[in-house]
């Protein structure tokens, strides 16, 4: 396997393209979140390369000119680790790796990267790792290119094929390992989170890095590790909250990422199970986030794959605070008016108003609006404690101020 603290350790260039879906502020962006990426393994990134293409090649991601241009710059600079931002096909990383010569991941290798080094828990850990098998299993076959299976033929289909059936069967033998040990794992989950009785259950969701744990501190004064960092959490905690006369639980759980790899959605099943079964969601976006509406589309989407895209949701814009944008000076009369110019009062005023949606907007680490905040949860949390007790039995008194 991938040792977690070896992958990366050294210096590696970014690649990434402009394509008809994605213009080159966005590539940029993508690059910009793929170096963070690259730091929260523990890696530098030294130099992009970007080439503007119709569509990635089927055969080598770059055309051959341009990784042709990445090995001249890897080779005189002596770096050991390029970094695409896609997930790679098994005969894509064979093929790049032919040319390049030094370690190649795609995005989904760092994401599963990062995840390996930090989870904490046996449950964590087991979901990381079964992820990483099922990345590695059809990606196999790249340890013996050097035997050149096209040109075939006698001598080539023995010991090659053998071995990689070998291979193949210890992954999968120990994918079966891992997936009855998440089952054990995800029956125990089951029974903690029934023990938790009828009480409201809220769940914070949201891209990574946008506050959830820091929120999640401030709201039920717990000591959750945030940083800033990507992929911070990965453990779920789950902490009981009052607010005024009504207690609720409230879970502080993994954040999401653009492209997050399918694999570890799945093997991450009992840690977003928190998610399935909350009654309520914040989810929570950092709107100081140049890119702060594709976190929001990228998030939707993944609760759209966990079916939890209907649940009751409040969307809290955090990191007001840092929010800034662009303003057009009094005598331009040239440059039209973007979105770079919103204020925080223009964004108030677009789809954030929608009569659907309750939209809440906080610093959680100046602890501003933090009272509003607190009210619009209650109000949210006593509705559906009401459905669900119908005798109205608080468990505590609400006193008016006098
Ligand atoms: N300026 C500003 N920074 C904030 C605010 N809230 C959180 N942060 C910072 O944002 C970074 C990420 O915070 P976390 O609470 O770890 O974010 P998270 O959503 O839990 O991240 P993951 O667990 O990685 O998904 C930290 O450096 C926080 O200090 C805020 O309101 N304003
Ligand atoms: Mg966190």
């Amino acid at each position: 396997m991938i040792d977690p603290k070896e992958a990366i350790s050294e210096k590696a260039v970014l690649i990434g393209v402009i394509t008809q879906q994605q213009d080159e502020t966005q590539s940029d962006e993508y690059l910009d979140e793929l170096e963070f990426l690259t730091s929260t393994a523990g890696g530098v990134a030294v130099k992009r390369f970007v080439q503007k293409m119709e569509k990635p090649n089927p055969k080598t991601f770059l055309g051959v000119g341009k990784l042709d241009e990445v090995r001249g710059y890897i080779e005189s600079n002596g770096i050991g680790t390029a970094i695409f931002d896609d997930e790679l096909s098994p005969a894509q990383i064979r093929n790049i790796e032919k040319v390049l010569d030094c370690k190649i991941l795609d995005r989904t290798n760092l994401i599963l990267d990062i995840f390996a080094q930090r989870a904490q828990s046996s449950s964590a850990r087991t979901q990381v790792e079964l992820a990483q098998c099922q990345y590695l299993l059809p990606r196999l076959t790249r340890l013996w290119t050097h035997l050149d299976k096209q040109k075939g033929g006698i001598g080539m289909r023995g010991p090659g094929e053998t071995e990689i059936e070998t291979d193949r069967r210890i992954i999968r033998d120990k994918i079966d390992v891992l997936k009855k040990k998440l089952l054990t794992i995800d029956k125990q989950m089951a029974v903690q989170r029934k023990n938790r009785g009828k009480m409201v259950r809220i769940a914070l969701v949201g891209y990574t890095n946008v506050g959830k744990s820091t929120l999640m501190n401030v709201i039920s004064k717990s000591d959750v590790f945030a940083e800033n960092k990507l992929f911070a959490t990965l453990d779920t905690t789950v902490r009981k909250v009052v607010i005024k006369n009504i207690p609720f639980l409230m879970t502080d759980t993994v954040g999401f990422i653009r492209k997050l790899p399918t694999q570890l959605v799945e093997s991450f099943k009992s840690t977003l199970d928190e998610v399935r079964e909350a009654d309520l969601l914040l989810h929570v976006i950092d709107i100081s986030h140049p890119n702060f509406e594709d976190h929001i589309a990228s998030v939707n989407s993944v609760l759209q794959d966990i079916k939890c895209a209907d649940k009751p949701t409040l969307m809290v814009f955090n990191k007001i605070d840092a929010f800034v944008h662009e303003t057009i000076k009094e005598d331009d009369l040239v440059t039209e008016k973007t979105k770079e110019h919103y204020t925080l009062q223009d964004w108030k005023k677009t789809w954030m108003n929608d009569k659907e949606q309750t939209s809440i907007f906080i610093s959680a680490l100046n602890k501003e609006n933090l009272e509003d905040f607190k009210e619009v949860v209650y109000e949210a949390v006593k509705t559906i404690h009401i459905q669900r007790f119908p005798y109205n039995d608080f468990l505590y008194n609400e006193y008016e101020g006098e």
